[in-house]
């Protein structure tokens, strides 16, 4: 990927680095393939079984066409967003992902700071590298170190202490993972044998039996975290804490529904990456039909397959207030670190303003369904 000889850029005269080189999120995904050991790529890119959600949720969005509009005036384009009370230069978020130390050697510690560096939320996985109060520390004095992805364990009190931590540590939100009852099979992960490198541990449970997974992740899993939660635990996590709580994993209208009865702060449409339910439909595909039923009660994020700008313009005008990122953010921290992960947000940003332009729109609220690009009746142009 890297040219031979060193190349300064003609306009800046600055000497380029090997990030200069990676101009999409593509470019990333193959340099973090070269990179990284065999047995942690295969664990950040794998799906579940035959992996056909996997190519579902990227293809998926090549099949929805965006409207071009011309002779828009759009000089000042901007992708701010206001979601759950923060303001946020991007409606890009990070999603959730564990054990980030395989990729950088800060791991969770380097993304926090990309994420305040660019201006969104950066969500903490209950299964991380690093501590809530290590990420909390790194994003920097006063600041909040971002939400919180919650696993709920067999023993409530392990999941109470852990959401007392959170909210001293000044996180501002709870994403309750209600899509993994059991982990999804990763074929790869078995062959390879998948553990956790020398060195490395779940760093929230560094004092407990549960920091390491030597038994494999199916394993951990299906003995630690409570296949028994239903739509009242909802009802109690409120009744421990008094933060916001979205609840990530909803593909199903119906369960939209029972989560705006259950009056959460806000639903993630999200098929896990697809290593849960394998020939589950892709999230693009299921977003309108569940921002049908929330009618704009809560706010709605999508995640899973988003690649581009154009994925981020189709979701947001198929229902979505936000969208969120999960291996694009693996990439660019297995390249570059800090620096990597803010380059892929800014890449993804950078080409949802151009396309925004395309499109005819100045800011976020202008991006409904009219830019999805459907025959025109004649008689209605
Ligand atoms: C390697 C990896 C680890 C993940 N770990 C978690 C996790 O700990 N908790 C969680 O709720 N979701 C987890 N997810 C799912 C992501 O939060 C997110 O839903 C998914 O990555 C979005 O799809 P994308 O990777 O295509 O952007 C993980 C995903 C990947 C790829
Ligand atoms: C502790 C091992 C299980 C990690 C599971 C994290 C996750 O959600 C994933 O998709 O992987």
């Amino acid at each position: 990927m890297l040219p031979a000889k060193e190349l300064v850029d003609n306009f800046s005269n600055k000497k380029l680095t090997k990030l200069d080189y990676h101009i999409n999120v593509e470019d990333f995904q193959k340099e973090a393939k070269n990179i990284l050991p065999k047995m942690a790529y295969d664990y950040y890119a794998s799906g579940s079984n035959d992996q056909i959600t996997l190519k579902e949720n990227e293809s998926y969005f090549d099949r929805i066409k965006l409207t071009p509009r011309s002779l828009v005036d759009v000089s000042r384009v901007s992708t701010k967003i206001n979601i759950l009370g923060h303001q946020l230069n991007t409606p890009i978020l990070v999603a959730p992902w564990a054990m980030q130390k395989m990729a950088s050697k800060e791991g969770e510690c380097d993304t926090v700071r990309a994420c305040k560096s660019v201006g969104t939320i950066m969500t903490l996985s209950s299964l991380a590298t690093c501590s809530v109060e290590e990420v909390a520390e790194a994003s920097g004095n006063g600041c909040s170190p971002g939400w919180f992805q919650l696993y709920v364990f067999k023993d409530r009190k392990i999941s109470e202490n852990l959401v007392r931590r959170v909210e001293k540590a000044g996180y501002t939100a709870l994403v309750l993972t209600v899509d993994t009852p059991f982990l999804g099979k990763r074929l790869a992960d078995f062959r390879n044998g998948f553990k956790l490198p020398e060195g490395l541990a779940l760093k929230n449970f560094i004092d407990l039996p549960l920091s390491g997974i030597d038994g494999g992740l199916n394993k951990y899993m299906a003995t630690m975290i409570d296949s028994s939660l239903t739509w009242k635990d909802i009802d109690w996590l409120r009744s421990i804490t008094k933060l916001p709580i979205l609840v990530k994993g909803v593909m199903c209208p119906r369960d939209a529904e029972l989560a705006c009865t259950h009056k959460v702060d806000g639903i993630i449409v999200s098929n896990h990456g697809a290593r849960q339910l394998d020939t589950s439909p892709s999230t693009i595909e299921v977003l309108p039909y569940i921002a049908q039923v929330v009618k704009g009660r809560v706010p709605v994020i999508l995640d899973g397959g988003i690649r581009r700008g154009t994925d981020v313009i189709k979701a947001l005008a198929l229902g979505a207030n936000a969208v969120m990122i999960g291996r694009p953010t693996i990439w660019g921290l297995s390249v570059g670190g800090t620096e990597g992960v803010i380059k892929v947000l800014n890449i993804l940003n950078d080409e949802l303003k151009l396309a925004m332009a395309f499109i005819g729109t100045n800011s976020i609220h202008d991006i409904n369904s009219n830019v999805i690009w459907s025959k025109p009746q004649t008689s209605k142009l």
